[in-house]
């Protein structure tokens, strides 16, 4: 068993409601490995810009605030927080506020390289074997040497159930149509509607969680094969 033995890293990207977290997570539980949710550091971002009182859509002032945007993460499955500053805003970052103010400064390349350092930084202090780590430009951008790579897909109409079952606060429609306009402004800024080269397809619309877990676990042990 070589040192390449085991997958270090696990890049799985995909749009709104296609499963990245809650699966992501499971899947580095059932492996042992460390969970990093990227799109948590965007949305933190975007709380923290509001919370100054920062217009999300004035880039120089988003950029001018990321030097004092003191983030942190927990990146152990078990363990999920998120925090700026001294503050957790683990609930607060999946607020609506936040949601509609995100695309916004992730659509400012400052910011992108930003996080992106950070993300590597993260993943690269993980003492366990392995990571997963989820986003939207994760197989693409953030780790491409990923030794597993996975795009993450459910129909549109899979995906706002999906959501809209988790969110009593507003209407099916309400969700509907704001995932649909983030995925718009997202996919303007990075390509995750299509797999890139190399990148496996992992289709969730006809599986269920379970089984979506279990069709990334394959993928994973596929891989794990093909470099032992
Ligand atoms: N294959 C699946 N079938 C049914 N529900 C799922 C499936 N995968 C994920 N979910 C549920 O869909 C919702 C959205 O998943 P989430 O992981 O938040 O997606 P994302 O991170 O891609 O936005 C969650 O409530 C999750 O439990
Ligand atoms: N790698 C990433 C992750 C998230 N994002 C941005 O962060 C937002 C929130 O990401 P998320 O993964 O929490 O969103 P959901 O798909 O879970 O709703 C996205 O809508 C993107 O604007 C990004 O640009 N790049």
């Amino acid at each position: 068993m070589g040192r390449h033995s085991r997958p270090h890293l696990v890049a799985i990207d995909g749009p709104a409601g296609s499963g990245k977290s809650s699966v992501s997570r499971a899947v580095a539980r059932r492996l042992g490995f460390d969970y990093l949710d990227t799109g948590a550091a965007y949305r933190a971002l975007a709380w923290y810009v509001l919370s100054k009182t920062i217009d999300p859509a004035d880039a120089p002032a988003v950029v001018a605030a990321l030097p004092d945007f003191d983030y942190s993460i927990g990146i152990e499955p078990d363990r999920y927080y998120v925090q700026v500053g001294d503050t957790v805003v683990t609930d607060e970052i999946r607020e609506p506020e936040v949601s509609a103010a995100v695309s916004a400064v992730a659509r400012i390349p400052e910011v992108r390289s930003h996080l992106t350092r950070l993300f590597r930084t993260i993943a690269a202090g993980s003492p366990r074997t392995g990571v997963v780590i989820e986003g939207r430009d994760i197989t693409t951008v953030v780790a491409p040497e990923a030794e597993v790579r996975i795009l993450l897909t459910a129909s549109e109409e899979a995906r706002m159930a999906r959501r809209s079952a988790e969110i009593s606060t507003q209407s099916a429609e309400t969700v509907a149509e704001q995932l649909r306009s983030r995925d718009r402004a997202d996919s303007q800024v990075v390509e995750f509607m299509s797999a890139a080269d190399g990148v496996i397809t992992v289709d969730s619309t006809h599986l269920d969680f379970e089984q979506t877990i279990d069709a990334v676990i394959d993928v994973i042990n596929t891989r794990r094969e093909e470099l032992a």
